[in-house]
């Protein structure tokens, strides 16, 4: 798995307990999954389908830094199923885990559309 993204856990992204936001997480992992799938499919046109259980297993407090680790379990016709990580990067306790969530490729008519994407791509080989 590649953790590409960084997350300072600021005070708004706090809950009342003082604690990381389980909501502010998601939100962060939702843009991460979607950011990873446009770059896949090159196409910015993608919705998230479907995200299977969350497992909050510990959380993170002001002033951590929350790493975002996601890695391709398989591709579809349309859609590819990704897997999430988020993890305290000091001391790579994991907060959180899902182990799939469901993205779809759209097409100008905003109905799924074929990606033709088979495999993980690296954007310095393309440009190669
Ligand atoms: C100049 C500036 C430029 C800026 C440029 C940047 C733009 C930056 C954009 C950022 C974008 C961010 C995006 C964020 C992410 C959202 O926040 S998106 C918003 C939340 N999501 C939605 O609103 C989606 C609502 N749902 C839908 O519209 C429809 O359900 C969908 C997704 C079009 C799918 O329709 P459908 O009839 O279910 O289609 P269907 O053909 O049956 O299934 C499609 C695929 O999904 C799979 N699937 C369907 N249901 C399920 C399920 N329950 N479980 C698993 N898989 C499923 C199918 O197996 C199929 O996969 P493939 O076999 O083709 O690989």
């Amino acid at each position: 798995m590649r953790f590409h993204t960084r997350k300072w856990v600021k005070p708004e992204d706090l809950n009342p307990n003082g604690s990381l936001f389980g909501g502010q997480l998601l939100a962060w992992i939702d843009e991460e999954a979607a950011l990873y799938t446009i770059i896949q499919f090159e196409n910015s046109k993608i919705v998230t389908k479907y995200i299977s259980e969350i497992n909050f297993m510990s959380s993170a407090v002001q002033g951590d830094i929350v790493e975002l680790g996601i890695d391709v379990v398989k591709f579809g016709k349309s859609s590819v199923t990704l897997k999430c990580e988020a993890r305290n990067k000091m001391t790579r306790e994991t907060i959180l885990t899902v182990d799939n969530i469901v993205m779809v490729n759209l097409g100008k008519d905003g109905k799924p559309a074929p990606h033709g994407k088979t495999e993980i791509e690296f954007v310095k080989d393309r440009l190669a």
